[in-house]
């Protein structure tokens, strides 16, 4: 009809009037979401195509089906030139998947893909004011949420081991990165339950409660230093954490990092929602006074290879440190936990521990009595109950005095875990063992070295000594004590 009616120079121009026209009736407007803006790619789209790929929606009769690299599982997709239906404060919208064929380019900066894709969203005009910008933040929340869950999470590492050289990777990035698939989880850490059962209220407390830090002007971020002896758990709680919280883990080796600004490009690259860590932050770097500024002591961080301390700006400083955590740069990105490690907590500098640095200070014991029924069942799959009162409490007496880690009890376990009697068995023994040692070193100590330990005393306790895995470390402290009664 237009062509009859209209000359050709005149048909493109009716042809938009008569659409305009129609559209002054029509009850609906309509959204692109193209994938390609102009030549940025377009976040909203992915986020589009991640939402409708949720259950929830995901109700069409024909989907595409994606599973993203790094990705474990696998993802729905609107087929192409699809549509679906979705519910949103109770208005119905429709989303249309468009993919056209692109005209072919003589010229172009970049290559683009041949196909031109993106989503059309109709809304009824009368529910456009109320429902566009709240309807566009759910989705780009639940993208943001779907993707943490689908995509495995990473483990980053600032070493230079197998990059490229100057702190960067192939790349041109600070931070390397490997799947993160560490199985420790808060149900498999032993420690006391109610001191785990804090740190999880913590954790959860921390990562719902946006608006509380908002409100409170606070960086939404959040620090704890766990300390205690090695094979305690400090490194199996981070990765507990971090399955706990679906997090990525920044694990900062900070001799590798050569000065404060190099330190804060670091923290500039890492992402929301992350763990950023720092283990036995008191080997890793060598605290030595440079004199005061802004009333904190300034220290020289310089551990090995590490550049001089004549602060020619290859240095890290404590106060670099600090303000990695503390200062304005730690909140450039937000929902972040940084996690300090340490053997000796005595040794660190008191501006590090200050409340409000660390907010948790949390201490890996010893082996205890609940943390010893969590191992159990661990490795052996006993259940309360199983075990015989007589064995309950012989270990109960014996565990805490035996000052025994985790980690060693761990061993025991796993070496006979095909004969769980004989394992329990070991265990015990081994722990009776140590017990017995811990007592007579006690006694030797709080006699003040002013007694001759008995010829058969020594002789048996030499005889151990050979035995034990520790005869190195028990012949240190003996030595010392024969020190002392010299003395
Ligand atoms: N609390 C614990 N619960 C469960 N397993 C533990 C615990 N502590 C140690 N282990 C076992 O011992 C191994 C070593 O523990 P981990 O590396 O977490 O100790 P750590 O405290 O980080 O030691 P270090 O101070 O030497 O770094 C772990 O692989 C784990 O199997
Ligand atoms: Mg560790």
């Amino acid at each position: 009809l237009m062509n009859s009616v209209f000359p050709p120079e005149l048909r493109y121009a009716s042809l938009k009037l008569v659409n305009r026209f129609f559209q002054l009736f029509s009850s609906f407007c309509y959204f692109d979401i193209t994938e390609i803006d102009g030549v940025n790619t377009n976040e909203l789209y992915n986020a589009v195509q991640l939402y409708l790929s949720s259950s929830s929606v995901s109700s069409s009769t024909r989907l595409s089906l994606t599973r993203a690299l790094n990705s474990s599982s696998i993802t729905f997709g609107l087929s192409t030139n699809d549509s679906i239906v979705d519910t949103f404060n109770s208005a119905t919208v429709l989303w249309e998947h468009v993919v056209t064929q692109r005209q072919s380019q003589t010229f172009a900066w970049r290559p683009m893909p041949e196909e031109k894709r993106g989503f059309t969203l109709r809304i009824k005009k009368r529910d456009k004011s109320l429902i566009l910008d709240s309807y566009l933040d759910h989705i780009v929340d639940k993208a943001e949420e779907i993707r943490r869950r689908n995509q495995d999470r990473l483990l980053y590492t600032n070493s230079r081991g197998g990059g490229g050289g100057g702190g960067l990777d192939s790349r041109g990035l600070p931070w390397e990165s490997v799947p993160f698939k560490h199985p420790s989880t808060f149900e498999t850490l032993a420690m006391d339950p109610v001191k785990k059962r804090e740190i999880m209220e913590d954790l959860k407390d921390f990562t719902e409660c946006r608006s509380f830090y908002q409100r409170t002007g606070r960086a939404w971020k959040r620090g704890y230093l766990l300390h205690g002896p090695p094979g305690t758990g400090k490194s199996s709680m981070i990765a507990a954490m971090a399955n706990y919280l679906g997090y990525d883990i920044y694990d900062l080796e900070l001799t590798e990092v050569k000065s404060n600004s190099e330190l804060r490009k670091l923290l500039m690259k890492t992402s929301s929602k992350s763990i950023i860590v720092i283990e036995d932050i008191d080997c890793s770097i060598n605290l030595t006074n440079r004199g005061k500024k802004f009333n904190e002591p300034e220290m020289a961080l310089t551990g090995s290879g590490l550049g001089d301390e004549s602060g020619n700006g290859n240095t890290i400083t404590l106060s670099g440190l600090l303000n990695f955590t503390d200062g304005l740069w730690s909140c450039c990105g937000s929902e972040r936990i940084f996690v300090f490690t340490t053997n000796h907590i005595e040794k660190l500098d008191p501006a590090l521990l200050r409340s409000g640095r660390m907010d948790m200070h949390v201490y890996m014991s010893y082996c205890t009595f609940p943390s010893l029924k969590i191992l159990l069942r661990n490795y052996l799959g006993y259940e309360e109950g199983d075990l015989s009162d007589v064995v309950l409490r012989e270990l109960e007496g014996v565990v805490e005095k035996a000052e025994i880690t985790p980690a060693d009890v761990s061993e025991v376990l796993i070496k006979n875990r095909r004969d769980k009697e004989r394992a329990v068995r070991e265990l015990l023994e081994d722990l009776k063992r140590r017990a017995e040692r811990n007592e007579k070193k006690g006694k030797l100590r709080g006699q003040n070295g002013s007694v001759t330990v008995a010829d058969d005393d020594v002789e048996e306790q030499e005889k151990r000594a050979l035995d034990s895995p520790y005869a190195e470390e028990e012949e240190e402290i003996e030595d010392n004590i024969c020190k002392i009664s010299e003395d």
